[in-house]
């Protein structure tokens, strides 16, 4: 049987901390004490999954695979999915690179598209690994997104939330930790992922 470890919720509160990222074991068994599997970010449109995601894996090491960029690079711009070939074609193609870049062996930090839980084949393979929800606000969001890259907003920011709203309980369901990344600097953050992901020490 499957481990299932418990969930457990950390909400970012207070002001930024300016302690210093966590460093690796001194008797060199970081590696050892990190999951032998992708530990995998998932979250709503412009939460940090791709920003903190790529900090992360430098932090601990690791490689960083964000699977929109895989998308990008076979199949062209996410834009140009959507507009010619359609939404229900983009999930298809996401689920598969989903799948293929969770399966690799061996610690790394899997960035997902927002939109990733949306489909049962995911949904099931996420069930035994580290998941790791980044949660934020609208308002945050609609600070820093790059509408232009998120055809799903582009014309229609407020969909937002909306569509959170919608999925929520995929992403709630989903992750065994939430971090808010809109209480919090992109370095303080990090730190606590990287502290929540040396405590699973051995569960993955
Ligand atoms: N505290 C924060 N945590 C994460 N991202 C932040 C934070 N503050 C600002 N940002 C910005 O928000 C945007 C998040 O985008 P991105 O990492 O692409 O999100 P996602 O991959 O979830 O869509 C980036 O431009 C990032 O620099
Ligand atoms: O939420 C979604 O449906 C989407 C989120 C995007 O990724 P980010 O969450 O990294 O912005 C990207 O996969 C695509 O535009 C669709
Ligand atoms: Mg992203």
């Amino acid at each position: 049987m499957s481990h299932r470890p418990s969930r457990r919720v950390v909400r970012a509160a207070g002001p930024p901390q300016s302690r210093p990222l966590p460093a690796p074991p001194r008797d060199g068994s970081g590696a050892s004490r990190l999951p032998r599997k992708a530990i995998v970010f998932v979250g709503p449109m412009a939460a940090g999954k791709t920003s903190i995601g790529k900090r992360v894996a430098k932090e601990l090491g690791v490689p960083f695979i964000d699977t929109d960029s895989q998308i990008v690079q076979r199949h062209g711009a996410i834009t140009e999915i959507f507009a010619q070939r359609g939404e229900a074609e983009f999930r298809r193609i996401e689920a598969d690179v989903v799948a293929r870049e969770i399966a690799e062996p061996g610690a790394r930090i899997v960035s997902l598209g927002g939109g990733a839980l949306t489909t049962a084949q995911t949904r099931e393979i996420l069930r035994d690994y580290p998941v790791i929800l980044l949660m934020t606000t609208e308002r945050a969001v609609m600070k820093t997104v790059n509408l232009a890259k998120r055809p799903l907003l582009r014309d229609d920011p407020g969909a937002w939330s909306r569509i959170l709203e919608q999925r929520r309980p995929q992403y709630e369901a989903a992750a065994k930790v939430t971090f808010r990344t809109d209480k919090n600097s992109k370095e303080g953050i990090t730190r606590m992922i990287i502290d929540w992901i040396y405590q699973q020490s051995g569960k993955y």
